[in-house]
């Protein structure tokens, strides 16, 4: 009897200590600082068209870890190298899953590719696959032939342009040449000749970015969302753009049995046959829908962000002639007199690859990331994240941190000269690749992409700007989009480079 007393004498002693501390903790508990919001949409009116801009203004005022409330969603933003690293690293397992929102789950057949799909079995089987398929160094290499004829094809072009001095629309051109890259390297098809070469493809993929880039009301306000969604009309354009994007893999698939390359196995087919084989990965077993939304990451992650990079790069040389003058140098006098460039000879370029890793800075094509979700509670400079919690790091501010970069908003190479700063996710003040599990899987293929595109457009031309524009003429307006590309076209004349 006296037994049973005292165990329940521990018992709820032991609940009381339970209690004491969790009501303890909570009162420690501190959140992180919040611009003041509307009652039902939060801080939802200050984002604005570009959010990342908006929220770079707001943590000047309210610090490098805020918490915003999107209607009904926390998000929190951490817009330092240093909370990204916490974000990134040190807790990158709290907070590695994607938060579900409405253009992702249209556009991805419900979280079925790998950049929004949640964190579990089924997205570290996907993205292993497509990391020995498609984006490792040895893929890389074997593609190499491809992006020659492709940049050749590039070169020639141009240069009937500079023949007749006509200018040339780079955001158009460089969009081109990486959706032939990707298409002919992931799909096998030439798409050249059909009308998947077209106007009215490249609107296609930039829809489908901007509605994976658009805050959705129905993400934020539980009910009233949705009916906001179908008057604006941004319900219709998600599954207008869906649509679209199914259409063309199902002519893509058409495209690829009558016409594929010699050759072996290539991506779709090897999703194609495991579809066949009735594969599992994690706990799904592969459907056409899988391959579709694996193909939308292909599609919209390796086009868009190689050709933005080098719409960008294109744009700060014409605004800055002296670096302008000194990459081409160094790439002239690398390369010598030979008729082509291969794709050892960009392992000397130095300054080119200070150039791009400057353009990233400015320019990170991802401005905000991807957004991650908590998976459980952790801290970030002694604020707690709850599970749940919507976190943004925001690289474009990261970029212009003055307290990281001196003099931030001049276009300097030549600040990556005394370090060791790269971009592959390790140095928290420069993440055009993001970092952690989420990382970008492709960044070798990225950055091989952009530094053979952009050796071959200085190598063999000289670029001037269209007849009465001066210098100060060229706006580096950005566009709306989960990636961010310039907003109006960069226009610029070539010049043939006469003495290779
Ligand atoms: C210059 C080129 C590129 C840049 C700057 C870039 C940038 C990024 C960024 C910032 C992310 C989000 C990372 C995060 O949330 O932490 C990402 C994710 C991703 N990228 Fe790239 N990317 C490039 C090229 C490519 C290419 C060529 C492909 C494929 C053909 C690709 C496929 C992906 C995929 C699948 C993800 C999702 C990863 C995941 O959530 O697990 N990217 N990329």
């Amino acid at each position: 009897m006296t037994n049973i007393w005292l165990l329940s004498l521990i018992f709820v002693i032991c609940i009381l200590v339970a209690v004491f501390n969790h009501k303890n903790r909570r009162n420690y508990q501190r959140t992180p600082p919040s611009p003041p919001g509307c009652p039902i949409i939060g801080n939802l009116h200050q984002l604005g068209e570009l959010p990342h801009q908006s929220l770079w203004k707001l943590s000047k005022k309210y610090g490098p870890v805020m918490l915003l409330k999107l209607g009904r969603v926390p998000t929190v933003i951490v817009s330092s190298s240093e909370t990204a690293k916490q974000a990134l690293k040190i807790h990158d397992l709290h907070c590695c899953s994607r938060p579900g929102f409405a253009g992702a789950r249209e556009l991805s057949y419900n979280y079925l590719d790998i950049a929004f799909s949640p964190y579990d079995d089924y997205w570290k089987e996907v993205r292993k696959l497509a990391v020995q398929e498609l984006f490792s160094s040895k893929q890389v290499h074997s593609i190499q032939p491809i992006k020659d004829e492709e940049v050749k094809k590039l070169i020639d072009s141009i240069s009937e342009s500079a023949a007749q001095k006509t200018p040339i629309n780079l955001n158009k051109t460089l969009l081109a040449l990486t959706v032939s890259v990707v298409c002919r390297t992931a799909f096998s098809v030439n798409f050249e000749g059909t009308v998947l070469n077209s106007e009215r493809f490249n609107n296609i993929v930039r829809e489908a970015l901007e509605m994976l880039g658009s805050f959705s009301a129905s993400d934020f306000i539980p009910y009233v969302g949705r009916i906001i969604d179908l008057l604006t009309g941004l319900q219709g354009r998600r599954e207008r753009s869906m649509r679209d994007l199914d259409a063309f893999y199902e002519q893509m698939f058409d495209l690829h049995k009558q016409k594929k390359e010699e050759g072996s196995e290539d991506f779709v087919d090897l999703l194609l046959r495991l579809e066949k084989e009735e594969a599992v990965l994690g706990n799904d077993k592969l459907t056409r829908n899988h391959i579709k939304a694996i193909l939308m990451d292909v599609l919209l992650a390796g086009m868009d962000t190689s050709a933005i990079t080098m719409t960008w790069a294109m744009a700060e040389l014409a605004k800055n002639p002296r670096v302008m003058k000194k990459v081409q140098s160094e790439i002239r006098s690398q390369i010598k007199n030979k008729e082509r460039i291969s794709f050892d000879d960009t392992d000397k370029l130095e300054y080119l690859k200070m150039v791009i890793k400057e353009t990233w800075r400015l320019h990170p094509t991802t401005p905000l990331l991807i957004p991650r979700e908590a998976m459980s509670e952790f801290e970030i400079n002694g604020y707690t994240i709850p599970v749940k919690t919507r976190l943004h790091v925001n690289v474009w501010a990261i970029g212009r941190d003055p307290d990281t970069w001196k003099d931030p908003e001049v276009f300097l190479p030549e600040r990556f000269t005394d370090n060791n700063i790269d971009a592959k996710g390790q140095h928290f003040e420069l993440l055009p690749f993001g970092g952690g599990r989420r990382m970008c899987p492709a960044v070798y293929m990225g950055t091989t992409m952009v530094e053979f595109g952009l050796a071959n457009l200085l190598y063999h031309f000289d670029w001037k700007l269209p007849e009465g524009m001066k210098v100060d003429d060229i706006d580096m307006e950005e566009a709306p989009g989960l990636t961010v590309n310039k907003k109006n076209e960069l226009i610029l004349v070539p010049t043939k480079f006469l003495d290779p």
